[in-house]
């Protein structure tokens, strides 16, 4: 099984063009999807993309996090799979491709890819949410998958991986869970961002529905406008470029660098019995 490794800022990824049933012989993805994706004795990554045919756009592309669960959509991942889908000749520079989460626009140009994604939903600002012996206030918006926001005073020292797992679980967000931003805002079109990943279970070095929840929270506040530039925690900068027009979100992109690492052959023993 042919597959490509990319990085989407430090979001990394397995990519199969799945169109001709590459995968076939997989009969639990899931089970699959968390052994390719485990560091040191697989290939490791933060997800898996799997490239299917469309009747609706150019192809659709399924996505599972790391621990197996197929979720609606991934920001990096899908800038990763427009420049995979135009390498490999199955759709041109500007394309479209359909996901869980709807149908999604893509440009690429050479190594920078920019997404115009669905319209985010169920924007919540000041939610006051019982974390552990506190009680903070976040925002929460759906950006393509759900996400929390909260703003933080010194982000280099946070405990990401700590207050990230007490909202990612929090009753607050049952039974879906979410994913959980930390933000600080560095200027007027500029902010930072750490953000604690659903189904990865861990910090990530990017999420780009979480730059793009971020940046909506941030500019629904009045605090940026658009486009605003994310740092992320691999210290690669993602352009969200949005509209606000009486407190709604249109036309809302992500853009940024992605990289291929390798192009690979995977082998059974990298899969295959790894629970044994
Ligand atoms: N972990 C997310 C999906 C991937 C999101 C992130 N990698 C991105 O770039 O948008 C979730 O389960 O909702």
């Amino acid at each position: 099984m042919d597959f490509f490794k990319m990085s989407g800022s430090g979001n990394d990824f397995i990519l199969f063009d799945n169109r001709g049933g590459t995968l076939a012989a997989v009969k639990d993805m899931p089970a699959f999807v968390q052994a390719i994706c485990r560091r040191k004795v697989s290939v490791g990554a933060d997800g898996v993309i799997l490239v299917e045919p469309s009747e609706r756009a150019d192809f659709r592309w399924r996505f599972f996090n790391a621990d197996g669960s197929e979720v609606e959509m991934c920001g990096n991942g899908g800038r990763c799979v427009a420049r995979f889908a135009f390498l490999q000749g199955i759709a041109g520079e500007r394309m479209s491709f359909e996901t869980v989460a709807g149908i999604i626009d893509a440009e690429v140009r050479g190594d920078v890819v920019k997404l115009r994604l669905t319209e985010p939903s169920a924007l919540e600002a000041g939610r006051i949410v019982p974390l552990q012996d506190e009680r903070v206030t976040v925002d929460s918006i759906n950006t393509g998958v759900p996400h929390v926001v909260a703003f933080v005073a010194d982000l280099d020292h946070f405990d990401v991986f700590r207050y990230g797992r007490a909202l990612r679980f929090s009753e607050a967000f049952a039974p879906a869970g979410t994913n959980a931003n930390f933000v600080t805002v560095t200027g007027p079109q500029s902010l930072s961002v750490r953000t604690y990943e659903r189904g990865v279970e861990d910090e990530t070095l990017a999420c780009g529905t979480g730059s793009v929840a971020s940046a909506l929270a941030a500019a629904a506040r009045g605090e940026v406008t658009s486009p605003v530039e994310v740092t992320v925690r691999s210290g690669e900068v993602l352009k969200i470029h949005f509209e606000k027009n009486d407190g709604a979100f249109r036309n809302v992109y992500l853009e940024g660098r992605v990289r291929v690492v390798y192009e690979g052959q995977l082998w059974e023993e990298a899969w295959l019995g790894q629970g044994d």
